[in-house]
């Protein structure tokens, strides 16, 4: 099965159209104040509605109050939720919404009982511990630590780039890839070449 491909933290609509066309299978739209890749909603609405069918937006959250991740759904088109903090399944479940569930890795991470835990999620993302830092980091883990039991779509994140992609599928075969750092020019800002070849890399491998 051909591995997906996720770009995460766009802020530019010309940016997220740059990567549709490229044929990114879901653009991430990342509400985090702290994020240097933090976007309004209005910002987060303009990208949506840009997008063609069938590229779906995914919408990041890091232990946000309800409220805002309502507002969001209401006045966004949002295909999925990413919880990146410290989220329960529970509070991850009331959207009426497909969900994934972010993990950052340590040496004790728990993936085969996470996935029971999470096991309504659409997909389970692995990305690196970073302490201080929530996500985005540029970081990777180590990949020996992710099990070959699953249940749950594996999600790869952490320290992605175009060099990395094709080893990463190989080593972790992955359901998806997901990067925002490694395709950046900028906090932010992608770069088009690095967008091509990441998407280039992990067809090759797949
Ligand atoms: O992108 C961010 O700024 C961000 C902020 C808070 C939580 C998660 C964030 N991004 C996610 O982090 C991983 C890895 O990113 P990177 O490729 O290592 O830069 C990825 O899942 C992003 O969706």
């Amino acid at each position: 099965m051909r591995t997906r491909v996720k770009i995460c933290g766009f802020t530019h609509v010309e940016d997220a159209l740059c990567a549709a066309n490229l044929g990114v299978d879901a653009i991430g739209l990342v509400f985090y104040p702290p994020s240097p890749r933090n976007v309004s909603i209005e910002q987060a609405a303009s990208i949506s509605r840009a997008l063609p069918a069938f590229v779906n937006v995914v919408a990041l959250f890091v232990d946000a109050a309800p409220a805002l991740i309502r507002e969001v759904l209401n006045k966004v088109r949002v295909d999925c939720l990413q919880f990146h903090g410290d989220e329960p399944a529970e509070d991850c479940r009331i959207y009426d919404k497909s969900y994934i569930k972010a993990i950052r890795m340590q040496a004790d991470t728990d993936v085969v009982a996470l996935q029971q835990q999470y096991h309504d999620a659409a997909g389970l993302l692995l990305d690196a511990y970073h302490p201080g830092v929530q996500g985005g980091s540029g970081s990777g883990f180590d990949w020996d630590l992710i099990p070959t039991t699953r249940s749950l779509p594996i999600i790869l994140a952490g320290g992605l780039t175009p060099e990395n992609a094709g080893e990463a599928i190989k080593a972790v075969k992955p359901y998806a890839l997901d990067v925002s750092s490694g395709v950046e020019a900028g906090k932010g800002i992608k770069d088009a070449a690095k967008m091509a070849a990441f998407i280039r890399k992990t067809n090759q491998a797949t």
